[in-house]
């Protein structure tokens, strides 16, 4: 028989169940969970930049008619003061009024066409008569068209950019230009314009200038730093608006949109950390995880539910064969089946266990027979009468011995000898009922039990088969005796070895008085039914 070492088989199905159900749910809630996450990251990712590039367009449009708006107020005042720039008071006034009805820009300069300043305001600017002279300052004089100049420092030492138009005479002569002054750093009208614009969620903007400086940034120190190496600033230079995930100079990871102000060829970014828009997603996931997780507890009790229904009965079946392969007496129980293989495995195991009940009585029985006579053997008896005792079952005992067998077997064979014991034993079965106990006990000796048989009906059973015997042809071997011993358990002695013996030695006595004939035992118990 295969023997399963139950220490190497630490697995049964019960735990086996319970491992596989936590795998399944797990494993499908950390799938949902993964796959949710990635929708979830690449959907806030494309509506953050989508998001940046709509707020950058439109901040970039806002910015572009506000220089429209200060180039056409520019060409406005060129109109009025082209033709009197000789004259210091008008050229003031003029710019004075400008300064202080539009509040568009931070100074206004006039210079003629040579480029000395002639004219501006504030007047504590302190730079008329001032030359320009460095290679961004002069280039409306070579222009000489609506042009928006910077960032650069300007000769009163502001950095700024700077709206200009052009002046002609009447006759159409260049006679230089008019010039507005937007701060950059500090409180200046850009910063205002663009900050109107309040964004939430930690987006920021940054303006950059055609050169690819920062011209805004909410960092007042940053203003003026070139930036031509961000991703989004390159494509700004070529003039292009849209957005991409980027690491900006800093080494932060951003989600930008640009566009381009094509008035003065800025470009205007909106971005937004990633890590913020990831910080928002891990937010979302927790609350996806906070509403799944009592549907996934559901989901394990479910199937651990049923994982249980489905390993009940494979379960007791494996119990019901381990007590099979113990050895242990099986009343086979009622496995209840309800699924098509377990009843099939319920139902082989029944039968194999049913047969091999069967098969073992087989055996049992062999074993305590004697299989010349098929009478008990000694075996058999003993079981008998260990039952009897049990029970205290009172019952008569016949011991008989075949008289002179020996000179059976010499004179005819030993098959013959055969022969006449298992006709004696024939003799006993039909002069005995039902109930009485046969057993050939040694070579030609036998005992009858008679459960509930007094030793006088004994006498008389004995004497029968005796008779009987006297009377049979017995073959070849011709006609035998036998010689009969009685006694009673418990009448003759209530200790059973020592009836056993006393029906033995009346047995003896018999032979001893000649043969072929009965003797018994005294009773010694005569209140014993
Ligand atoms: N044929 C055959 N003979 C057996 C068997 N068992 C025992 N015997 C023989 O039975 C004979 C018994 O002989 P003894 O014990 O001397 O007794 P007996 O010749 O019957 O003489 P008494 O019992 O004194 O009348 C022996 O010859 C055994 O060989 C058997 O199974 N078959």
């Amino acid at each position: 028989m295969v023997q399963i070492n139950k220490a190497k088989h630490w697995l049964d199905l019960k735990k086996l169940i319970l491992i596989l159900a936590t795998l399944c749910v797990f494993t499908s809630l950390l799938n949902a969970l993964f796959s949710s996450y990635q929708v979830q990251k690449q959907v806030m990712v494309k509506d953050t930049l989508e998001a940046n590039r709509a707020y950058a367009t439109k901040l970039a449009d806002v910015t572009d008619l506000f220089l429209q708006s200060v180039l056409m107020q520019l060409k406005a005042s060129s109109e009025t003061i082209a033709t009197q720039l000789d004259n210091p008071e008008v050229v003031n006034k003029e710019l004075s009024q400008m300064l202080t009805r539009t509040h568009s820009f931070d100074s206004i300069v006039l210079v003629n066409a040579k480029g000395e300043i002639i004219g501006a305001q504030p007047s504590s600017l302190g730079v008329i008569g001032a030359t320009l002279k460095n290679e961004v300052e002069t280039l409306p004089l070579r222009e000489k068209a609506p042009f928006i100049v910077g960032p650069f420092v300007s000769p009163a030492g502001n950095l700024m950019v700077s709206p200009t138009h052009p002046m002609f005479d009447q006759e159409g002569i260049f006679v230089g230009f008019i010039a507005a002054g937007i701060y950059l750093k500090g409180d200046n009208i850009l910063g205002r314009l663009l900050a109107n614009h309040h964004h939430q969620d930690k987006t920021y903007i940054y303006v950059t200038g055609p050169n690819g400086k920062l011209i805004y940034h909410h960092d007042d120190h940053r203003i003026g730093q070139d930036v031509t190496k961000n991703e989004v600033v390159e494509s700004l230079l070529s003039k292009t608006s849209g957005s991409a995930q980027i690491v900006n100079t800093q080494g932060v990871a951003m989600l930008a949109g640009y566009a381009s102000v094509p008035t003065s060829g800025w470009g205007v970014v909106a971005q937004r950390p990633l890590e913020v828009t990831m910080s928002q997603l891990a937010n979302t996931m927790r609350h996806v995880l906070k509403t799944t997780i009592p549907f996934t507890v559901f989901l394990l009790i479910c199937v651990l539910g049923l994982g249980t229904l489905i390993a009940k009965p494979l379960w007791r079946l494996a119990k019901l064969s381990e007590q099979v392969e113990d050895g242990r007496n099986i009343d086979f129980p009622h496995v209840s089946t309800w699924y098509y293989e377990a009843a099939w495995l319920y139902q082989a195991m029944h039968s194999s266990v049913k047969n091999l009940g069967a098969q073992i009585q087989r055996f049992d029985d062999e074993r305590k027979q004697d299989q010349l006579t098929h009478l008990f053997n000694r075996r058999g008896m003993e079981k008998w009468l260990e039952t009897a005792y049990e029970q205290q079952t009172p019952f008569s005992i016949i011991a008989l011995d075949i008289d002179h067998f020996k000179h059976v077997n010499d004179t005819y064979g030993h098959d013959v000898g055969d022969v006449v014991i298992r006709k004696l034993a024939e003799l006993m079965r039909t002069n005995a009922r039902e109930q009485d106990h046969l057993c050939r006990s040694g070579g030609e000796e036998f005992l009858m039990f008679l459960p509930h048989v007094d030793i006088d009906k004994a006498d008389r059973i004995a004497e029968r088969l005796r008779a009987c015997t006297a009377e049979t042809e017995f073959g070849e071997a011709g006609h035998i005796t036998i010689s009969l011993g009685i006694s009673h358990w418990p009448l003759c002695s209530e200790d059973l070895h020592h009836a056993l013996k006393l029906a033995d030695r009346s047995l003896y006595q018999a032979k001893a008085n000649g043969r072929n004939r009965v003797e018994h035992a005294v009773l010694a118990n005569h209140n014993v039914a």
